[in-house]
């Protein structure tokens, strides 16, 4: 049997795929490879001038805001694209000459500072929440006035936190009363109100936890996790049975049950994509195009006017956002923002990626190469320090564990490009005394949550694995991560490294290269515009030989 997913590859060069793609997933199509970066000092809005505190807007109008827009079918969206870019990019002058004028510093000193309901708050103190981070300062107020948005905030910066609570004000038992009557099932009719899609099921699992950290075990049937791999029936049985108002899940899982008509979705108020480069890839392509085709979007609405349409409120969420991102928050999302720590800007006044300039004999500035990065220094914790290490294949093993002896790194995240390769790496390491375990998706559910547990209450030192553990894993006390594999770009490296650090926290980064392999680390620090250090073990400490300096971002 050819599968739908089949046929769409191998129609990338056949006229079929003509027929199996809509002008809609045409465009979806081009915002899959396109590589590039959000180009992000193009001004700032205060708190004030998005609405929040000083300028509240009057609820009727949020409400019309959200509906005057609806997404149209995409030819429609593509013949109307020029017309609106024009008129958007007048905007965009219009709110950058505002915000330079207004620039107000986002971070604020409590929850409560950002419209977080009471006993959101009291739940937030409970586990030790007490102050907002820098990204949850910006995004929150901006996703409570219904902005669509996307998120872009270093590793461990606390993203998750961002958008949840803003969820959970509006939706669940914790949910401020006033919020409501924007829309939605209210989960009545068996409809969910917000659909979180992340790309691993590890990372639905994680951002489950997250919530379940905040409605408490009492209101766990709230939120619902659907990824592949767990019972199917029991899954479609909870759903049924619980009637949860959020759920959590894989690409794949949502896009099958809500095919299946399991999944009710047409009322949703909110879509997230967490991990949203990564969910904007290949391999998802045929399971998002449901997605964005049928959460929160009621079918027939235009046809009866009475039956009103309830859009959805799009939140985009990564470290990392080439402007492939952009592009689809434009098409998908309604006049949607960027979202940074301390910065909250239009997506219109971000310009698309200018072209890397080839030719050696061109000068001038025009003609210097502009084209950014995939990741930036904006992607990286700051509190990082990140090494390379020279050594022939055969040593990289023993190179790692100097490293670690060195550092005296408790939790060790070792990655590598070859599933196969993991477990030579745990026999070395065991082998020298080290705990070490391997983590990769072609373990089961249960060996791989199991190693995670041991992992992550230090039985186990070193977790050895693949790109699976690259996103959104959230170790608090991870000390040290090492690519004895090399990230294959400047994003990889980034998702990597984000693994250590994590909230303020220090850690490093220590990248294992051959000889041949060094130009690759020399093109990340460029591309990523930080110093990698080189730096040898000797006598069980870590002496950096040579200093980097190049901080040069362009390509
Ligand atoms: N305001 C806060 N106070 C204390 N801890 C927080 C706060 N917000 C988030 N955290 C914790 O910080 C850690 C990192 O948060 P989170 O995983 O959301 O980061 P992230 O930016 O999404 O990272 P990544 O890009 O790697 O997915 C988590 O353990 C989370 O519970």
């Amino acid at each position: 049997m050819i599968s739908a997913r089949f046929l769409v590859l191998v129609g990338e060069s056949l006229p079929l795929r003509r027929a199996l793609v809509s002008s809609r997933n045409a465009w979806f199509h081009s915002s899959f490879h396109c590589k590039g970066q959000v180009e992000t000092r193009n001004g700032s809005l205060s708190l004030s001038s998005i609405g929040f505190k000083s300028e509240i807007e009057p609820k009727d109008k949020v409400q019309s805001d959200k509906v005057v827009k609806p997404l149209g079918s995409s030819s429609e969206s593509v013949k109307k694209k020029g017309k609106i870019g024009v008129i958007n990019e007048k905007k965009a002058v219009q709110v950058r000459q505002k915000q330079s004028a207004e620039f107000a510093p986002f971070a604020a000193n409590s929850f409560s500072e950002l419209g977080v309901p009471q006993v959101l708050i009291e739940r937030l103190e409970n586990v030790g929440f007490n102050v907002p981070t820098d990204v949850q300062s910006a995004a929150i107020p901006t996703i409570l006035k219904n902005h669509d948005v996307i998120i872009q905030s270093y590793t461990g910066s606390g993203k998750t936190l961002a958008y949840l609570l803003p969820i959970l004000s509006a939706i669940g038992p914790l949910r401020n009363r006033d919020l409501e009557g924007n829309g939605g099932d209210g989960g009545k009719n068996g409809g969910v109100e917000a659909v979180v899609v992340a790309p691993s099921r590890e990372l639905g699992m994680q951002i489950v936890r997250e919530f379940e950290k905040i409605l408490g075990m009492e209101n766990k049937k709230v939120v619902q996790q659907l990824v592949g791999g767990a019972n199917r029936t029991r899954q479609e049985e909870a759903l049924k049975k619980n009637k949860p108002a959020i759920v959590v899940g894989t690409p794949g899982k949502i896009a099958e049950l809500s095919a299946s008509g399991k999944l009710r979705t047409h009322g949703c108020r909110y879509l997230v994509l967490d991990e949203v480069d990564e969910l904007l890839s290949f391999n998802f392509r045929e399971d998002m195009h449901r997605i964005i085709d049928h959460v929160g979007r009621r079918a027939g609405a235009g046809a009866d006017p009475s039956s009103k349409r309830i859009e959805r409120q799009l939140i985009m969420v990564s470290a990392t956002v080439p402007f492939s991102v952009v592009r689809a928050a434009r098409s998908w999302g309604r006049e949607p923002l960027l979202v940074q720590a301390k910065n909250v800007v239009p997506l219109e006044s971000i310009p698309p990626p200018k072209p890397v300039i080839l030719s050696e004999s061109s000068s001038g500035p025009s003609s210097k190469p502009t084209m950014p990065s995939q990741a930036s220094v904006e992607s990286l914790p700051p509190g990082l320090k990140h090494y390379y290490s020279v050594a022939r294949l055969q040593h990289k093993v023993d190179t790692l564990r100097k490293c670690i002896h060195a550092l005296d790194a408790k939790y060790v995240i070792a990655f590598m490009n070859h599933t196969k390769q993991l477990k030579d790496v745990v026999f070395k390491l065991e082998a020298r005394g080290m705990k070490a375990a391997e983590l990769h998706g072609d373990l089961g559910k249960l060996a791989r949550s199991t190693t995670l547990k041991k992992f992550k209450n230090g039985e186990v030192r070193v977790l050895v694995t693949n790109e699976l553990s690259a996103r959104g894993l959230d170790v608090p006390e991870c000390d040290l991560v090492v690519n004895i594999g090399l990230p294959t770009d400047s994003t990889h490296y980034a998702h990597r490294a984000g693994r250590t650090g994590r909230l303020g926290r220090k850690g490093t980064v220590l990248t294992i290269c051959e000889e041949p392999e060094l130009f690759v680390v020399k093109k990340m620090q460029k591309q990523l515009g930080i110093p990698i250090a080189c730096c040898d073990f000797t006598d069980g400490k870590l002496l950096v030989t040579k200093e980097e300096k190049t901080l040069s971002t362009s390509t």
